[in-house]
This record gives C-alpha cells, structure tokens and sequence, in this order.
C-alpha cells in the first residue's frame, strides 16, 4: 500500500514551502511522488519542485477534485500503477477543497493501491481571519477536515497565533494544531501522530461524488487567474517597483508567483498581500500568475513588459 499525504491550505499559506521540508527531512531516500494542483494556467510550484529530484506530475487550471476530477483520479491511479511509490505527496491548489481530495483518494479504485495517513492543513495566522470572511467555503473545508493544522507566518505577536488558534479550534475542536515555526519543527514531529482514522471524517457534504463535483465551477466563478508571459529581465528594484505598481492597480490580488528572467539568472518571485519575496532559482520560466478577483489583465502585461 502507499502512504497517501494531503497537503492544503488557502493561498499562499505556505503548502510548497512544508512539502520541500518534508521532501528533504523525510522522504529523500524513499520512493515518494508528488501531484501538484496550480490554480493557472501554468504550474510553478512544479517548476520549482521539479528543480529537485522529486518525480512531480502536475495539474493545471482548476481544482484536481473537480472539474478535473477524473483527471486527478485518473493521474493517481496512474501513478500508483507505474511507479508503485512508497509515499504520494498531494498539494491541491490553495482553492482546493480538501473533503473532494479525500473522497477521489477513498474511492474503490484508489482505496485498493493506497491509504490516506494524514491531511495537513498549513493556516497563515497573519490572514487566516480575512480568508475566512472572504472566502469561507474554501477555507472551513480545509481546516474542517484536516487532522493537523500547522499555522504559518508566526512573525506577528502572540495574539495574532492565540487568535488563530482558536479559529481553528471553533472550526475543527479535535484537530492536532502546531504553533511551532516550521524551521524548528522537525518531519517526525509533522507527519508522527497519523490522526487519520478510517471512518469518514468529513461531514462536510455538499452533494458531489469525484465523478460528478460541480465544486471546480464554484473555485472558478469566486477566482480569476491572469498569467504574463515575460521575457523581460528584471533587477530585483525593478521587481519591487513592479509590484508596488501592482497593488495600486488592485487591492484584490490574493496571490501572485512566477519564474522570470534576470541578468544571467533566475528569479522565483512569491507574492501574497503585502509580502514580496524575491529568490534566486534554479529553475527557468518567463511568467508570472496572479490569483484575484476582478483583474485588470491588461494593466498588469503593462506593468511587467508581457506579451
Ligand atoms: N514569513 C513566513 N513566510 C512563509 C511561511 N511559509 C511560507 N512562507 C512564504 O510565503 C510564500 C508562499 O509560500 P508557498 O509555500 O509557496 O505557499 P503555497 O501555500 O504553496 O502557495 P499556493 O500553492 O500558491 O497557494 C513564499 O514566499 C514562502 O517563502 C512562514 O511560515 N513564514
């Protein structure tokens, strides 16, 4: 049987972030695979993820459960079949709902070939509240059903973890939550306690089966996703500048990330509100893929040279 993972979170939570931890603490010297679900048209995180050794089947656009929900089942299934890996990492996109996820992995096919031994929700204490506001549907499913929470971007102080701790409580009372930061928390001690039991945790129940979920229209009615294709090269200024024009332009960009070009190098860019990070990195790409409502698409080909 392999070890099935389920890794969510809302965007930007930091789900990649805790997947190369794991990767490189745990599960290097065994077989393990990884699916990763970006919501776009392309996937970054696989670019990134792949840039290490790890065998990374990716897909696009949508949620995996959803309006891709054959494909997902169908990509795992596959997997499963040919590779026979020890372990299975699964990162749906930041608007995936985590019960769909569950309930593709319980279904016959999959059930026969692996087992689910742990569903981790990473919640970024710093927005968790504003997600829940906004984008509750999402979010509650992630948490609601998770059997370890880790909260992430602990920067801000005590209250703001206390304060999000007991969201999370309110939402799921028996879920393990970690409030250590993710450098000093060891794989043992995130993947150690399987609270997964075999009964359906879920009660969660909006009336889809993996083969016929409607959720996929939902995440793409409530998100817009725009890409720029670029082959501008950026000075890390130049970058800065770019998105602070970015944020003038729209108070509604949830996430943005990409792989540009810079002189002789790489940049892996990281965006969520009010937060820009800028990396070296090995993997190439020319765009960037912004997660929002009510883009303005041609603005932001403007403010990053695209094509
Ligand atoms: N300060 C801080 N930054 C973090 C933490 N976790 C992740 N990040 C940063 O937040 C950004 C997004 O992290 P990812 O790991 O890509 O998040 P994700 O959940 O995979 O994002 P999507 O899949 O795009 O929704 C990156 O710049 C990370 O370096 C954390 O605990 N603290």
């Amino acid at each position: 049987m392999t070890n099935l993972y389920l890794i969510s979170g809302f965007l930007g939570a930091g789900k990649t972030t805790l997947i190369q931890k794991l990767l490189k603490e745990h599960f290097s010297g065994s077989k393990t695979a990884l699916i990763e679900n970006d919501f776009g048209e392309i996937s970054i995180d696989a670019a990134i993820l792949r840039s290490g050794s790890v065998k990374v089947r990716e897909i696009n656009s949508g949620c995996i459960c959803c309006s891709l929900s054959g494909d997902f089942t169908k990509a795992l299934e596959e997997l499963l079949c040919e590779l026979k890996p020890e372990n299975v990492l699964i990162e749906p996109s930041g608007v995936g709902e985590l019960s769909d996820i569950e309930k593709s992995c319980r279904s016959p096919k999959i059930a026969s070939l692996a087992v689910i031994r742990q569903k981790i929700t990473v919640v970024d204490v710093q927005r968790c509240h504003m997600y829940l506001e906004n984008f509750g549907e999402f979010f509650e499913d992630q948490i609601h059903c998770a059997d370890t929470v880790i909260l992430s971007h602990l920067t801000q102080s005590p209250e703001t973890i206390c304060s999000a701790e007991h969201l999370v409580r309110t939402l799921n009372p028996h879920v393990r939550i970690l409030s250590t930061p993710l450098t000093e928390l060891t794989a043992e001690k995130i993947l150690g306690t399987s609270a997964s039991n075999e009964t359906d945790c879920c009660t969660h129940h909006h009336g889809c089966t993996p083969e016929h979920c409607t959720c996929g229209s939902r995440a793409e009615d409530a998100f817009q996703t725009v890409t720029v294709h670029t082959k501008h090269e950026f000075t890390k200024k130049e970058l800065e500048a770019c998105f602070a024009e970015l944020e003038v332009q729209s108070s509604q960009v949830l996430r943005a990330k990409g792989i540009v070009r810079g002189k002789r190098k790489f940049f892996e860019l990281q965006y969520v509100p009010k937060s820009l990070e800028i990396k070296n990195c090995k993997a190439e790409g020319s765009a960037i893929c912004i997660i929002g409502r009510n883009l303005p698409a041609e603005k932001f080909r403007e403010i990053f040279c695209g094509e």
